[in-house]
């Protein structure tokens, strides 16, 4: 007799196409980093959501190589020059991983009531299919992962000097955030390295 197992599709636990690196950075590379983002100028912009205006719910700052603009919300942001220590960072994702970028988000949450709400990075200026880098420091956070039509969940505690690596289909099948945590609070910061398109604004 012939059996046929059916799979209830939303049962089914698929991998998010990331790969994972715990203790990346060392205490020291840490404290140099951290050292450095203390000069950072971060801003808490304002962003424009179903036609209203809002501040961001954490300070953010843009680097990278010229013509490497950023679209966010209707505002387009130019990049600062790579500072010292995080041309070294780039440098190691090189070294180490053969990963090229050419620009970086930072995000600064000062504590566990500042977030980032779902979304995937997946804007125009970014190059199709490239691979995204995210390296964290100081408070233990949880990023959390969904996929886009079974809604499956997974999450990951990301620690301070983690690095995590978004591959080609991440952005197009998963989207992620960083939800609040009350108890947290102490800071984190994250950077997550990118591929733009150079000059995709003009
Ligand atoms: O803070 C994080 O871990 C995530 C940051 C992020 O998703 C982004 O910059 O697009
Ligand atoms: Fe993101």
């Amino acid at each position: 007799m012939k059996v046929h197992l059916f799979t209830d599709e939303s049962s089914v636990n698929i991998s998010p196409p990331i790969s994972y690196h715990r203790g990346f950075l060392s205490d020291k590379q840490q404290q140099l980093l951290l050292d450095e983002v203390a000069c950072y100028p971060l801003e808490k912009i304002e962003i424009e959501v179903f036609g209203k205006q809002h501040f961001i719910p954490r300070t953010q700052a843009w680097f990278g190589d010229i013509g490497c603009q950023y679209r966010y919300s209707k505002t387009l942001i130019s990049p600062l020059p790579w500072p010292r220590v995080l041309s070294k960072l780039r440098q190691k994702l090189a070294n180490d991983y053969a990963l090229d970028f050419n620009a970086v988000l930072v995000n600064h949450y000062a504590d566990g009531s500042e977030s980032m709400g779902w979304h995937s990075d997946d804007e125009p200026e970014i190059e199709p299919n490239s691979v995204i880098a995210s390296v964290t420091l100081g408070a233990c956070r949880d990023f959390v992962l969904r996929h886009k039509s079974t809604q499956q969940k997974t999450s990951f505690a990301l620690q301070s000097g983690d690095l995590l690596i978004m591959h080609a289909g991440m952005q197009q099948d998963w989207q992620h955030c960083v939800p609040k945590r009350l108890r947290v609070r102490q800071a984190r910061i994250n950077f997550t390295f990118r591929k733009i398109i150079p000059h995709f604004y003009g």
